[in-house]
This record gives C-alpha cells, sequence and structure tokens, in this order.
C-alpha cells in the first residue's frame, strides 16, 4: 500500500493499550501495498501489522473482511488472525481512522514467480473457495460491472489525459464486456485481488495469503481470472502458457471448473483486467503523489485487454496442458 495517515507514538501507545500484546518496542510505515495504512509493529509479544482502513474501504465491510479471515484461518488456511481488543472487538480507531490489528505472517511475496508458485497459487485459491463457503456474512462485489461504470464515468474525461484513445477504446470494450457478463456460473466468496504482493512464500512454498479487502461474493471463476492477469503475464506483458497451465491445473487439482465456467474465462479475464485498469486509472488521476504513495500504471492492464480480447478459448489459457 502506501501510508496515508500518519500516527504518534503517543497515540499507538494509547491504542495498544486497548489490547493484550504487551509493550510498544517499535513501529514503522510500509510503503509496500495500495489501498490501506499499514505499520509493522513489534512489541513486546512479537510482531503485529496494524491497518489504518482508507477511502476504498467502508466500515460497514470491516466484519466481513476480518471475519473471513478468521473464518479461513479456522478452517486451515493460513492468513492473517485479526487480534482480539480487552473488550473482544476487533475494530478500534486510531488518527480518526478505523483501525485493526492482525497477526504478522512470515514469508515474502514473489517478485518474479515462477510456474511452481502459480500452480500453487492456483491450489491455494481453490482451497480458499471451498473454506469459504460456509462463511455466513456476504458482501456483494463493490467492483462488479456496475462498480466498473461507475469508475468509468469518473475517469472517461479525463483518460486520454493517460493516453491518447483510451477513452474510446474502453468505452467499446466496457459495452462488449458488461453486455455479455455471465450471472449464472459458481459463486462464492472470492478473494479478489490475490495477486503476487499479496501471497507469501517461504523456502519456494506457499506460507500464507493476505489482503483481504477486495473479498466478496462473485463468480468463483472470476478470481482464477484476476489470477492469471496478476500472475501470468511477464514484464514486456506477453501472457506466459506455461504459468497459466500450472495456475490452471493447481486450481482444478482441488476444485475442477465445469464447461461453462471454461467457456467464459476469456470473458471473465477481460472483465478482470478492465477493472484493474480502472481502479488504477481512476487512483493515477485522483491520488497525490507522495513519498509514501505508489501509483500503478494503468495501461499494463490496457495490454492484457487487448490480449484477452482475442482469445477464443480457455485452451489458450493453458488449460489441460498443465
Ligand atoms: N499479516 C501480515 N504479515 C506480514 N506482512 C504483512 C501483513 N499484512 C500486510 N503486510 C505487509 O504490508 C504490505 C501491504 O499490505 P496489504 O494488505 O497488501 O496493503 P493494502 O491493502 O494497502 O494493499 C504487504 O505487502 C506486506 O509487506
Ligand atoms: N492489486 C491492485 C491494487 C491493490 O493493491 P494491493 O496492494 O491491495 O494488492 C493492482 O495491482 O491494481
Amino acid at each position: 500500500m502506501a501510508v496515508y495517515t500518519d500516527i504518534s507514538e503517543e497515540e499507538l501507545v494509547a491504542f495498544l493499550g486497548e489490547y493484550s500484546v504487551g509493550n510498544l518496542l517499535s513501529y514503522k510505515g510500509i510503503a509496500e501495498g495500495t489501498e490501506n495504512s499499514n505499520y509493522l509493529l513489534h512489541t513486546t509479544q512479537g510482531a503485529y501489522i496494524l491497518t489504518l482502513y482508507e477511502r476504498r474501504v467502508e466500515k460497514a465491510d470491516l466484519p466481513f473482511f476480518l471475519g473471513l479471515m478468521q473464518h479461513l484461518s479456522r478452517k486451515g488456511i493460513s492468513c492473517p488472525l485479526p487480534v482480539q481488543r480487552k473488550d473482544g472487538e476487533l475494530i478500534g480507531h486510531l488518527a480518526g481512522r478505523p483501525a485493526a490489528l492482525i497477526t504478522f505472517l512470515e514469508g515474502n511475496w514473489m517478485r518474479s514467480p515462477t510456474a511452481a508458485h502459480c500452480r500453487q497459487v492456483g491450489k491455494a485459491l481453490a482451497e480458499m473457495h471451498l473454506a469459504a463457503a460456509d462463511f455466513t456474512l456476504t458482501r456483494p462485489n463493490a467492483l462488479a460491472p456496475e462498480g466498473w461504470l461507475k469508475l468509468w464515468s469518473a475517469c472517461r474525461d479525463r483518460a486520454d489525459q493517460v493516453m491518447v484513445g483510451l477513452a474510446e477504446e474502453t468505452s467499446r470494450d466496457l459495452d462488449e464486456i458488461v453486455g455479455q457478463w455471465p450471472t449464472d456460473l459458481p459463486s462464492g466468496v472470492i478473494h479478489a485481488d490475490l495477486f503476487p504482493d499479496n501471497v507469501f512464500f517461504l523456502n519456494g512454498k506457499l506460507s500464507g495469503l493476505i489482503d483481504f479487502y477486495f473479498a466478496c461474493n462473485d463468480l468463483l471463476a472470476y478470481d482464477i481470472a484476476t489470477c492469471l492477469n496478476a500472475w501470468c503475464f511477464e514484464k514486456d506483458i506477453s501472457f506466459n502458457l506455461t504459468k497459466g497451465a500450472a495456475l490452471l491445473a493447481g486450481y482444478q487439482s482441488v476444485r475442477p471448473l465445469g464447461p461453462a465456467e471454461l467457456e467464459a474465462l476469456p470473458l471473465l479475464a477481460r472483465g478482470s483486467a478492465v477493472r484493474f485498469m480502472l481502479t488504477r486509472l481512476y487512483d493515477w488521476l485522483t491520488i497525490p503523489d507522495g513519498p509514501l504513495v505508489k501509483k500503478r500504471d494503468p495501461l499494463e492492464y490496457l495490454r492484457r485487454m487487448r490480449f484477452h480480447r482475442q482469445i477464443r478459448s480457455a485452451n489458450e489459457y493453458g488449460v489441460g496442458i498443465g
């Protein structure tokens, strides 16, 4: 993410007084990430992550996100666990923001993931989908087609400042994708942002998933489409078929995809690419630059949109060859 909200030691110590986590030894802002402000804390009892929820996170959604982490953790999925306050609550307030403390997960994210990493991610995603099947809270996807159109109406007039022709190309794509968007595929709780920076590995083995703050109920195969976009393209935005095949095989080793899901995959991948292009474009145009704020390039996702436009079948992502 970034650090949007600064905190003083004094207010942090007062905040931690609501928890049984020992005394503060040190804290520092984490520059990585995009959405919220995160701090790494060391206390006399260990390491924790403090998250202050920023503009895109609705406070009303926090019980869903934090409850999901608890649920998944109980079902054996490795992910951070929210720390309860002395009063039993999971959510507090700090520097005018809703805030929570979560456990620190060991591992690092992969800057250059290999096919072996992709296979593990696919498998972990399917395991997460199955583990979340009996989670009782629900949250509609705020970044489904209706949400894309809202973002687009906020950005459209300025899109050509980023690239001449972007407004026309995106409008055409959105019309096509939204007009054909499927609704009758298997659905459930999805992570919705399982990018490499949200998956940790230790000694080559997946050690856990983080950042559930886009999680929601939506089409399960849409989560796979997002992973294909995030994990299986090289830096020059060429699709790596070996990685695609590995990711899909990893997923299908736990939850085989049905024919309708496979048929929809190219459209879902286009939709996922447009979704990330739009949030990046919105941020690009609206967030002021700052030393601890890293904005992501929307055009990387325009190039994925173009790639998926010419895909005719899921086999071109590597189905059945991993
Ligand atoms: N539970 C955790 N354990 C260890 N590091 C974490 C944890 N949660 C977040 N981080 C660190 O903070 C960074 C940003 O976290 P993330 O949840 O992705 O933020 P955002 O929601 O703002 O994108 C991660 O890349 C990682 O370095
Ligand atoms: N993954 C998104 C941005 C959200 O950032 P994260 O740090 O929460 O994963 C993108 O790449 O646009």
